[in-house]
């Protein structure tokens, strides 16, 4: 049995990732760490009331070491690396769900996230866990950078097309739509129902944290570079992703051709499914898959693609990544 520790504990992230591990045959939640909260986890989280019944707690780094072998830190970017150099240290393994250790180049992160990196060198060293691409390289790792959602999303569309040299590299248009849980739960004004409730609003044009995420991923995977116009859209529903991709054929391409590439890039990835049909996000809600089709118009491709943020865009994809790191099967408590 591996023995887990949850930190940021009364967060969105953290509580889709109990709810996941609760049925993990191999995995036991032994710490669930909050700075604000000393009650029983079913008290914030009410929906796992008789499933974690014990105390939040706020141990130290050491605390933790003695009561688990693997972290998952669903603490906000910054508050992420400042605590996760001496959880390494202190032997532990760690899914980091922030936006941290995913950049490979410090003056990257320093110019979109707006302070210095304090835990530079581990930037660049770090695999970025998604599986579909990386599987190899997650397998036996001690830290492994959990990727975003809308990032997870775009990449998984557009990985085959790059990857296969089949589109023009600047030509990529992604318009990405939220649900409001991709906020997280601390309360923001953005977020109060009466602000979002009945909205539909762009946010960060041209200035969204992800596109560099986007790119660096997709130039790993393409032998060109990548550049990518991408915009984030807050939609009035609790959960779910979905992206509208379009993109320049280098060549002639058909439908039939667009959808036979991504099913053979994706034969044999339990996690997405290629369908022919136009996914919607309730197809996908609660569940670990991301739905990809493509459709061409006018002979531009155009790539749909959905999952759940809180589930293949952020707990669904750590479990994901925890049972790649510790050689359970990939799927154990995501089926
Ligand atoms: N929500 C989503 O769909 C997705 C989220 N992510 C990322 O996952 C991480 C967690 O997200 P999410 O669960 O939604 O966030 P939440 O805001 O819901 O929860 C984060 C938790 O971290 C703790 N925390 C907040 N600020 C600090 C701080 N300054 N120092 C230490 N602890 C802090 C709090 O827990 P406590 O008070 O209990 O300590 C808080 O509840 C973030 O990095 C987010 O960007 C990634 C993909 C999708
Ligand atoms: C709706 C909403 O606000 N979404 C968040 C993205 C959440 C996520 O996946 O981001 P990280 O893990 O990179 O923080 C945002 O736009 O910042």
């Amino acid at each position: 049995m591996v023995r887990v520790a949850i930190i940021g504990g009364t967060g969105y992230t953290a509580l889709e990732v109990m709810r996941l591990l609760h049925r993990h045959p191999q995995a036991e939640v032994k710490v669930v760490s909050s700075r604000s909260e000393s009650g029983p986890v079913s008290s914030v989280h009410t929906s796992l009331s008789g499933m974690f019944d014990f105390n939040m707690t706020n141990p130290s780094v050491t605390e933790i070491a003695e009561l688990a072998d693997v972290v998952f830190c669903c603490l906000p970017h910054k508050a992420s690396m400042d605590a996760i150099p001496s959880l390494l240290s202190a032997g532990l393994k760690v899914v980091d769900l922030s936006a941290d250790y995913r950049l490979s180049d410090p003056s990257v992160y320093e110019k979109w996230y707006g302070h210095v990196h304090t835990d530079p060198t581990r930037l660049g060293n770090t695999v970025y866990g998604l599986p579909e691409l990386y599987r190899d390289r997650i397998k036996g790792q001690d830290l492994i950078a959990n990727p975003g959602c809308y990032t997870s999303t775009s990449i998984l569309a557009l990985a085959p097309f790059v990857s296969g040299g089949l589109i023009e590299p600047s030509s990529i248009i992604i318009d990405a739509k939220s649900g409001v849980s991709g906020a997280g739960r601390a309360p923001k004004l953005g977020t109060l129902y009466a602000e979002c409730n009945e909205s539909f609003s762009a946010y960060g044009v041209g200035t969204h944290r992800h596109m560099p995420e986007i790119e660096q991923i997709l130039s790993d995977v393409s032998s060109e570079n990548v550049e990518v116009l991408f915009t984030p859209h807050l939609v009035p529903m609790d959960r779910g992703i979905f992206a509208t991709i379009y993109a320049t054929p280098k060549a002639e391409l058909t439908e039939k051709q667009a959808i036979e590439s991504l099913r053979e890039f994706y034969s044999g990835n339990p996690f997405v499914r290629v369908v022919s049909h136009l996914p919607k996000t309730k197809d996908v809600a609660y569940t670990n898959y991301c739905d990809i089709t493509a459709r061409v118009v006018k002979g531009r491709l155009m790539i749909l693609a959905v999952l759940d943020n809180m589930i293949k865009g952020a707990a669904g994809v750590a479990v994901q990544n925890f049972n790649l790191m510790c050689d359970f099967d990939e799927t154990t408590a995501l089926l």
